[in-house]
C-alpha cells in the first residue's frame, strides 16, 4: 500500500507552506530520466498551472508513469528538475519528501483498496495512522463520501462495490489530508464508458469545487477531451506536443498525436475511400477535406461554404464528419463533395475548376485539401 502516505511531519513544518502561492504547480526542468542505459525520459519541459486539469498521454512505454512518479519523489531524474509548489523534489530529504506527499493525492488504476475494511475505514485509515482523532476522522471521512457520492456504501466491502464506486473510494481516500495536487494513473482505463464518464465528471467535479490541481496520464484522447485543460502528448520520453486541449485537438501536427487522436476524429469511410479516385473525371465530384481547427473562434459557418461551393459549380453535399466543441471552440473535419463541371472539359480545366473550389471553401475554413475524386 505505498499510496497511503501517512507519515507525519506537517505542512507548516516545511518551507513547502511558504511556496504555495507560486503559479506553477509542477514544473519539470529539462528532465531526463535514465533506467541503466535506455532513456524512458528526455529533455522534457512541462509546467503545470496551479488548479488546471493536465493531461499527459503517450502510448505504452511513452514514460507517462515514469514522468507521474518523478513528481512524488518515487523516482528521480537522472538531469533536470521537478519542481512542485516551486520545491526542487530532487533536492528533498525524506522529511521533505514525506512532507511533499502529504500534499499530493494519488488516485491508482486499480483501486488499491484494502479489502478487509470497508469503505469508510478504507477512506479512514491514512488518517487514523496519522493520529488524527476519532471525531475528526468520523466528520471527515463523512464530508468525502458526500463529495464522491457514496454515503451510502459507508459500511459496504470493497467486493460488493462496482469498479466505478470503488474508484470513487479511492478518490475521497486520496482527499483525506486536503492535497493541492492529485496524480491520477490511469483512473478510469478498468471502467466501462458510462463509468469512466462519471469518474471523469467527478474528478472535473472536484478539480472546480476545491480548486484541486489535477495531473493525470492516460492513453486515451477521449479522457483528455473531457476533463482536461491542457495536454501534453509523450512519444518515446519526449514531449512531442503540448498546450490547450482545443488547440492540440483542432491542429494535431505531430504524427504521434494524430495517431492517438484517430480514434475519435471522423476519418473517410472504407466505401468512399475505396471509390476514391486520385485524378479528376469529367462528371466526377471532388472530395474535400475541410477542416475548422476552433483557432479563429467562430462558429463553422457552412451554409456560407455551401453557397460558396454551389456557386462556383453544382451539386455540393456534407458526406461525412461533424463538429465538436472543446473549451468552447467550435472545430472539426467534415468531407465536402463539390460535382465537377460537365463533360467536354480537359484535365487542366477540371484542375481549374478544382483549384477554384478549393480557394472558395477556403474562404469559409480553416484548412482545406483535395482527398481524391468520386
Ligand atoms: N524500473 C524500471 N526499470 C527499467 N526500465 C523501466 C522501469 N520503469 C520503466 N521503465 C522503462 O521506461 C520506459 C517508460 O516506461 P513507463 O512505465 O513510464 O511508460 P508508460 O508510458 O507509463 O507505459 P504504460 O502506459 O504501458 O504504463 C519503458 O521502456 C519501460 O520499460
Amino acid at each position: 500500500m505505498a499510496d497511503l502516505i501517512i507519515d507525519e511531519p506537517r505542512l507548516s513544518d516545511t518551507s513547502l507552506a511558504a511556496e504555495r502561492n507560486d503559479a506553477k504547480s509542477v514544473v519539470f526542468a529539462g528532465i531526463g530520466k535514465l533506467f541503466g542505459d535506455a532513456a524512458a525520459l528526455r529533455n522534457v519541459d512541462l509546467s503545470v498551472a496551479r488548479g488546471e486539469v493536465f493531461g499527459v498521454i503517450g502510448r505504452s512505454g511513452a514514460g507517462k508513469s515514469t514522468l507521474l512518479r518523478l513528481v512524488n519523489g518515487l523516482e528521480k531524474a537522472s538531469s533536470g528538475e521537478v519542481r512542485v509548489n516551486g520545491i526542487s523534489v530532487g533536492g528533498l530529504d525524506e522529511r521533505g519528501l514525506v512532507a511533499l506527499r502529504r500534499r499530493i493525492g494519488m488516485v491508482f488504476q486499480h483501486f488499491n483498496l484494502l479489502s478487509a475494511k470497508t469503505v469508510r475505514e478504507n477512506i479512514a485509515l491514512p488518517l487514523k495512522i496519522a493520529g488524527v482523532n476519532k471525531r475528526d476522522i468520523d466528520t471527515k471521512v463523512d464530508a468525502l463520501l458526500e463529495l464522491v457520492g457514496l454515503s451510502a456504501k459507508r459500511d459496504a466491502y470493497p467486493r460488493s462495490l462496482s469498479g466505478g464506486q470503488k474508484q470513487r473510494v479511492g478518490i475521497a481516500r486520496a482527499l483525506v489530508h486536503d492535497p493541492d495536487l492529485l496524480l491520477c494513473d490511469e483512473a478510469t482505463s478498468a471502467l466501462d464508458p458510462e463509468t469512466t464518464q462519471q469518474i471523469l465528471a467527478l474528478l472535473r467535479d472536484i478539480n472546480r469545487r476545491l480548486g484541486l490541481t489535477v495531473l493525470l496520464i492516460t492513453h486515451e484522447m477521449a479522457v483528455i477531451r473531457e476533463v482536461c485543460d491542457s495536454v501534453a502528448v509523450i512519444e518515446a520520453g519526449e514531449v512531442v506536443e503540448t498546450g490547450p486541449v482545443w488547440r492540440v485537438f483542432g491542429d494535431p501536427h505531430h504524427a504521434a498525436t494524430q495517431a492517438l487522436l484517430r480514434t475519435l476524429v471522423h476519418d473517410l469511410p472504407a466505401d468512399l475511400a475505396a471509390r476514391l479516385a486520385p485524378v479528376p473525371q469529367d462528371n466526377a465530384d471532388v472530395l474535400l477535406d475541410v477542416r475548422y481547427t476552433g483557432e479563429s473562434r467562430q462558429e463553422p459557418d457552412l451554409g456560407a461554404l455551401a453557397v460558396a461551393l454551389g456557386a462556383l459549380g453544382g451539386r455540393v453535399n456534407f458526406v461525412h464528419g461533424g463538429i465538436d466543441r472543446i473549451q468552447g471552440h467550435a472545430q472539426g473535419r467534415l468531407v465536402v463533395s463539390a460535382q465537377l463541371r460537365a463533360s467536354g472539359s480537359n484535365e487542366a480545366g477540371l484542375r481549374a475548376h478544382v483549384e477554384a473550389l478549393v480557394a472558395g471553401a477556403r474562404r469559409h475554413a480553416d484548412k482545406v485539401e483535395v482527398l481524391g475524386y468520386v
